[in-house]
């Protein structure tokens, strides 16, 4: 079952002269982990703030073409244009960038509770939600702490925890590692996969492909606002002269690999010795 689907989409911010999407077309079935990369200013950050509706409603711009979100609990079908964005962000969570900006309760746990209280469920629920995403994200152990006290890496695994316990049924993430330090980004990763084993669908913007090479079901490149290219890491892999045309920094593994004229390695442990030693 599809759980996202942008038709056509195209998308045009005020006073611009250029549209930042130029006729989007993409599916998103539900549990699957998708990677969004592109050049810089390629259209990444426009088209993953459309999924929860702040493009059109809160960011204006000429729009069209359509996205739809489906809940696959309630069979509900949105059109994003037509749904506020209170009701989209029910079943689209966006984590951004900076942790900071979304951080203002006083502990971890009442950051996690708050969204929850605001949804307005019972007390015994959020308590549940509150432990279960505090447990996924690893930082049921800090639940008293003062979230500005946190580091890099927790601030953000706050940030997923909060998105987390509202069960929407698609996290966005865009850039959420780049702030972080290489300890920190690791952290955030762990619990990138441990989203996927509970079966959510996450879609990821990133600059650091290593990871979603290694571990996305399907990477979709964008250029100049449209979809360039899509498939599985190995299939987007295997057209890495292209990727490197669009200036698109790739994992060192994939640039070996093709400079040696081998099939697309994904990872460093992918790489097997291909010549055998003569005594
Ligand atoms: N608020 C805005 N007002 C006007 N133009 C904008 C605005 N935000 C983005 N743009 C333009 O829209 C286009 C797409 O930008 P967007 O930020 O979506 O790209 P991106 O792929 O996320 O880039 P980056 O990797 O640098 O974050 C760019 O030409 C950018 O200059």
């Amino acid at each position: 079952m599809n759980v996202l689907e942008v038709r056509n989409l195209r998308f045009q911010y005020p006073r611009s002269k250029k549209p930042a999407l130029n006729g989007v077309n993409l599916s998103v079935r539900r549990g699957e982990m998708v990677g969004i990369i592109g050049p810089s200013g390629s259209g990444k950050s426009t088209l993953v703030l459309t999924f929860n509706g702040v493009i059109p409603h809160s960011i204006r711009g000429d729009f069209s073409g359509e996205v739809l979100v489906r809940n696959p609990s309630t069979g509900e079908e949105l059109r994003t244009l037509e749904t506020p964005v209170s009701k989209l962000s029910t079943v689209v969570g966006l984590v951004l960038q900076n942790p900071e900006s979304q951080l203002f309760n006083m502990t971890v746990e009442d950051e996690v509770a708050f969204a929850l209280e605001n949804l307005g469920l019972p007390r015994e629920e959020i308590e549940e939600r509150v432990s279960w995403a505090l447990r996924v994200v690893g930082l049921e152990g800090k639940r008293e702490e003062f979230p500005p006290n946190l580091s890099g890496g927790e601030k953000q695994r706050l940030g997923i925890a909060s998105v987390l316990g509202m069960k929407t049924t698609i996290i966005v993430m865009d850039e959420t590692t780049s702030q972080v330090d290489p300890g920190g980004k690791k952290e955030v990763e762990n619990v990138i996969l441990r989203l996927r084993k509970e079966g959510v669908t996450v879609i990821i913007v990133e600059h650091d492909y290593r990871f979603l090479f290694r571990n996305a079901d399907r990477i979709v490149v964008l250029k100049d606002g449209r979809v360039f290219l899509e498939g599985t890491p190995r299939e987007v892999a295997r057209r890495v002269g292209e990727l490197l045309g669009l200036g698109i920094k790739l994992p060192h593994s994939l640039i070996l690999s093709h400079r040696l004229g081998l099939p697309p390695l994904l990872s460093p442990e992918e790489f097997q010795p291909r010549v055998t030693h003569q005594r």
